[in-house]
């Protein structure tokens, strides 16, 4: 076969290797051409029945690799548009026909933002005006959410609309609600969270199943109300810190800004409840958490980024060697309590003690079948994530009421006085304050920390009358059902504690009160919020009294979890 005769025909560039195309064609005349013409038709019938290859591979060889390539590229290409179009178009128009049929109501699709942007836009907009001292939050805080209950008919307690290409179903109906979160047919899960969450939450919280069954029943004895006794003293002292602190700055005359100062107060009661004589490490852990946290935030607008994660930047490596050295803190913190719980030394009244402790026993009951190290480092720092700026912001709002509320501020220094007068509370004395009780749920009511719960549906699941298909988000909205008119009545932005005189779930006929969730996975830790804050309430009360600053705004937003915008600068007087 003669290269250069080859390399001559325009057609057949494509055929040609690239070394040979490269050779310079002399100048073709035309009776040149035509017995070109034949010869090179001659040829190619005569390859065609008998090839034998020249080359490493002959060119038939590579016209038919170059043919499979091409198949294979173009396959997969259209794989992919196949996909993204499912994903952006038909599997949403799919949902959309499912749900609409059913009689649910809900926002028309915009292709792959959905409703982000407008939801975005009416949050901004609601960001930049302060309200009245009033506790009717709902509209500034969840804007979308309003303007949906109004567009889709407020008797609708049921309406969807779009996180990007999947819809999401707000349910505002405590019976569902419930039906959802009793749900163990594992039809309906907690949604996938992004590897930034990761950092935080890799403990029981994220978890389904039988793992977290396992998780949770190893967990649950520490957080018995009986065990928690035996926190009582580091709750203690970190209030004694809290109080001599604030008795100095008020002593200045000093504004204090109450958010700030529960913060560190309820980073301070994790680490000494939960490593009680390693309470520095703790603390150490906490401040970690706290700078974890910022670039956490900073970082979410870029997690959907595929490979964002592995890019050296200065934040992506500083997230990660916080990581690692709240790892090794932890690590040689668990290494040390373990060796003392051999040599029979550790008192187990802290969370670490007590979680180790049902570790043992739960090895002892199930063989080889109890948490890894790995795994209680895990949950240890999910005892921050969880039960820190929850708690620390349920004092924030409970100063910010109270101070708007100075009756109430007398009510529950009175009943204080009167149980324990100037001595430290008893813990069975915090368990029968009443109006401090109360008090406290009202304030759970109308800033709930967590505004909702986020699941999704896994396996087509019926709750209430609509079937719902695998792949729609659900999102169970406490701060709409806690400020309905329909279950607490025309009164339900004011400020009632006495709706809860009689406990916790009695204050409303249908069940509409769920600030720590509910279900199989209600939060664990809420005997332990509800202790702390009771205690740390009682001392301040026998204390102090307090008003709002005049630079106060009143500004509920949500970043993650329910917090006042501009801060919460309180005025205090000692007693
Ligand atoms: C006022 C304070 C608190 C509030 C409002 C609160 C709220 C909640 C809510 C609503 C859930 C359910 C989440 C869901 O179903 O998706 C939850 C779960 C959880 N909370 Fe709390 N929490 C508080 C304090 C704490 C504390 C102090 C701790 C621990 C020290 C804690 C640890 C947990 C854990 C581990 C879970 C996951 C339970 C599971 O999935 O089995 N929480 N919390």
């Amino acid at each position: 076969m003669q290269l250069q005769n080859f390399s001559r025909h325009p057609c057949d560039h494509h055929l040609t290797p690239i070394w040979a195309r490269a050779q310079p064609s002399p100048p073709i005349s035309n009776n040149e051409k035509e017995g070109w013409m034949s010869n090179y038709q001659k040829k190619l019938q005569s390859d065609q029945l008998n090839f034998t290859p020249h080359l490493p591979f002959g060119v038939a060889d590579m016209e038919l690799r170059f043919a499979v390539c091409s198949g294979l590229a173009a396959l997969l290409v259209a794989v992919w548009a196949v996909r993204i179009l499912n994903w952006a178009f038909w599997k949403p128009r799919r949902l959309d026909r499912a749900l609409r049929s059913q009689g649910l109501r809900g926002s028309s699709y915009r292709p792959i933002s959905g409703d982000l942007k407008e939801m975005v836009r009416l949050t901004e907009e609601a960001r930049g005006k302060p309200m009245p001292f009033s506790h009717a939050i709902f509209p500034r805080v969840s804007p979308f959410f309003e303007r949906a209950a109004e567009a889709h008919g407020k008797e609708n307690k049921v309406t969807f609309h779009w996180m990007g290409p999947n819809p999401r179903a707000v349910i505002a109906d405590p019976d569902q609600i419930r039906e959802v979160l009793t749900n163990k047919t594992g039809e309906i899960g907690k949604p996938k969270i992004n590897y930034l969450l990761k950092y935080f939450i890799r403990g029981v919280l994220s978890q389904e199943g039988e793992k977290w069954a396992k998780h949770r029943k190893i967990l649950n004895p520490a957080f018995h109300i009986e065990k928690l006794k035996r926190m009582l003293p580091a709750f203690s002292a970190c209030c004694d810190e809290l109080v001599s602190r604030w008795d100095e700055m008020a002593a200045k005359g000093e504004e204090i800004d109450v958010s700030v100062e529960f913060q560190s107060f309820t980073g301070d009661v994790i680490s000494r409840s939960a490593f009680g004589i390693n309470f520095e490490e703790g603390r150490k852990i906490f401040q970690l958490q706290s700078e974890q946290t910022v670039f956490i935030d900073g970082s979410l607008p870029f997690a959907h980024i595929p490979g964002f994660r592995f890019l050296p930047t200065r934040i992506n490596t500083r997230m990660k060697a916080i990581d690692k050295e709240v790892r090794g803190i932890l690590l040689s913190i668990i290494k040390k309590r373990e060796e003392s719980i051999k040599s029979g030394t550790a008192k187990n009244d802290d969370l670490l003690g007590l979680l180790l402790e049902s570790n043992l026993q739960h090895l002892r009951e199930h063989g080889n079948a109890g948490l890894t190290t790995d795994e209680v480092v895990e949950e240890c720092k999910l005892f921050y994530f969880a039960g820190q700026e929850t708690t620390s912001l349920l004092l924030t709002w409970t100063m910010v009421v109270l101070s708007m509320h100075q009756d109430w501020q007398e009510r529950a220094r009175e009943e204080v006085l009167q149980a324990f007068g100037k001595e430290k509370p008893t813990f069975d004395g915090l368990s029968h304050l009443k109006t401090v009780t109360m008090i406290l749920y009202e304030v759970l009511r109308l800033y709930p920390p967590i505004m909702g719960q986020r699941r999704q549906v896994f396996k087509s699941t019926k709750i209430g009358n609509v079937v719902y298909p695998p792949g729609v988000l659900l999102y169970l909205s406490a701060l709409q059902v806690h400020h309905d008119p329909d279950l607490w009545g025309k009164d339900v932005d004011e400020f009632k504690p006495e709706r809860f005189a009689e406990g916790m779930y009695k204050a409303s006929e249908k069940n509409a009160f769920f600030p720590f969730g509910g279900g199989h996975r209600v939060c664990i830790g809420q005997n332990f919020a509800l202790l702390e804050a009771k205690l740390a309430l009682c001392l301040i009360l026998q204390h102090f009294s307090f008003d709002l600053s005049p630079s106060y705004t009143h500004a509920p937003n949500v970043v993650l979890t329910l917090k006042p915008q501009h801060g919460a600068p309180i005025r205090l007087r000692r007693l």
